[in-house]
């Protein structure tokens, strides 16, 4: 018989709702705390996500709640999808609501600033009594949505706890994989998306294919120079949360990222970009706190370099390629042929 679980998923933007819809579609009760009271309304007498998801039939075990104490009350398993501007705040207000078994899953794709955390290294300042995964992979909201199969990997320190996750989540449309390298998948989810911002420039510039071939090979080599560097399993960018993540985001226009680069393209400033955008886009902020990081570590990130001039200081699009193509970044070849 299947073990069932009580379940809450913390942000209901498009992919929190999504991730508690596929669980709740797994026969689990599942609670989505959003902090819209009209939004809650909607979503209980409506079962749609109107704002979010226009469409999307919601299952009857998910309800939702504007109570954070309601919503995580008797569960043992807690999602975190909200940006990660905001998921420290979050966490905090979890303390001494939660028992020690709970486990935490993290599926927002950034980086915390200052101090470059990822959200793992947060859920285990906050709250370090409990267990916590991360899962990441090329996971388009709305293509879930939609009803296309995906895949993603989660990854934590035990193999109980990744296939508890897995048993939760897996479906015919949902495949799960498990991964002991927490931080590099965290970490490839999180990079991937300033990249997108440069495959989504390159799309509105009319980049050929061989060049956007180059931007990618050229961008899964440098993320994962940063990430094994910083600790992570090569192999792991050769994965879902890799270099399947890289791939979807570098080129689907339903990718936040993908489109603000896009916009940039065709000339509209970041700043009117940004204010015009109603979901969170992470790669912006990633991209400072990567460039940064990338000059304290001493990692060589070319088109990290390239795109943050771009973006912040007017340079020249057609000037991108000079780092990355001077003889010494061509000869720097360490992870990925390229
Ligand atoms: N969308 C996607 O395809 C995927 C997204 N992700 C990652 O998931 C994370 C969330 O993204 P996504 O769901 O798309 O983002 P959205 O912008 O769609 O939604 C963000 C949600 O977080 C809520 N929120 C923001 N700040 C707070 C806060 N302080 N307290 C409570 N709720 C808050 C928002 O509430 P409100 O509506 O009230 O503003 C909104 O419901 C990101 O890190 C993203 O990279 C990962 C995989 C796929
Ligand atoms: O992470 C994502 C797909 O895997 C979503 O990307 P965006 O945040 O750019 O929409």
């Amino acid at each position: 018989m299947m073990h069932t679980h009580r379940v809450a998923v913390l942000g209901g933007g498009s992919f929190g709702t999504v991730i508690a819809n596929l669980i709740a579609g797994n026969g689990h009760r599942v609670c989505l705390w959003l902090r819209n009271d009209e939004r809650v309304g909607a979503i209980n007498r409506e079962r749609e996500n109107a704002e979010y998801l226009p469409g999307y039939r919601l299952h009857e075990k998910l309800r939702a709640t504007t109570s954070l104490e309601d919503a995580v009350s008797a569960i043992d398993i807690l999602f975190l999808a909200v940006p990660s501007a905001s998921f420290r705040e979050v966490a905090r207000r979890l303390a001494g609501l939660l028992s020690p078994d709970t486990l935490l899953v993290s599926l927002t794709k950034g980086i915390e600033a200052p101090g470059f955390h990822l959200m793992s290294e947060i859920l285990a300042q906050e709250l370090p009594d409990n267990p916590c995964a991360v899962l990441s992979g090329p996971n388009l909201a709305g293509e879930i949505a939609a009803g296309g199969i995906a895949g993603a990997v989660v990854a934590s320190r035990s193999d109980a706890i990744n296939s508890t996750l897995h048993d939760l989540l897996h479906s015919e449309r949902f495949l799960i994989y498990g991964s002991g390298d927490m931080y590099g998948v965290e970490l490839g989810g999180a990079l991937k998306n300033v990249y997108a911002i440069l495959a989504g420039l390159g799309d509105a510039l009319d980049f050929g294919e061989n060049t956007s071939g180059l931007l990618l090979t050229r961008a899964l080599s440098e993320m994962s120079r940063f990430a094994v560097h910083s600790g992570a399993n090569p192999m792991t960018f050769l994965g879902l949360a890799g270099v399947g993540d890289l791939f979807v985001t570098c080129s689907s226009p339903l990718s936040r990222n993908y489109r603000i680069g896009q916009a940039i393209g065709r000339g509209q400033p970041l700043a009117e970009v940004l204010a015009e955008m109603d979901q969170v886009a992470e790669g912006i902020n990633t991209l400072e706190l990567l460039k940064s990081q990338a000059e304290q570590r001493g990692v060589p990130m070319p088109l990290v370099n390239g795109l943050y001039d771009i973006l912040h200081h007017s340079r020249p699009v057609s000037e991108l390629f000079s780092d990355m193509m001077s003889r010494e970044q061509a000869q720097d070849v360490e992870f990925v042929a390229g």
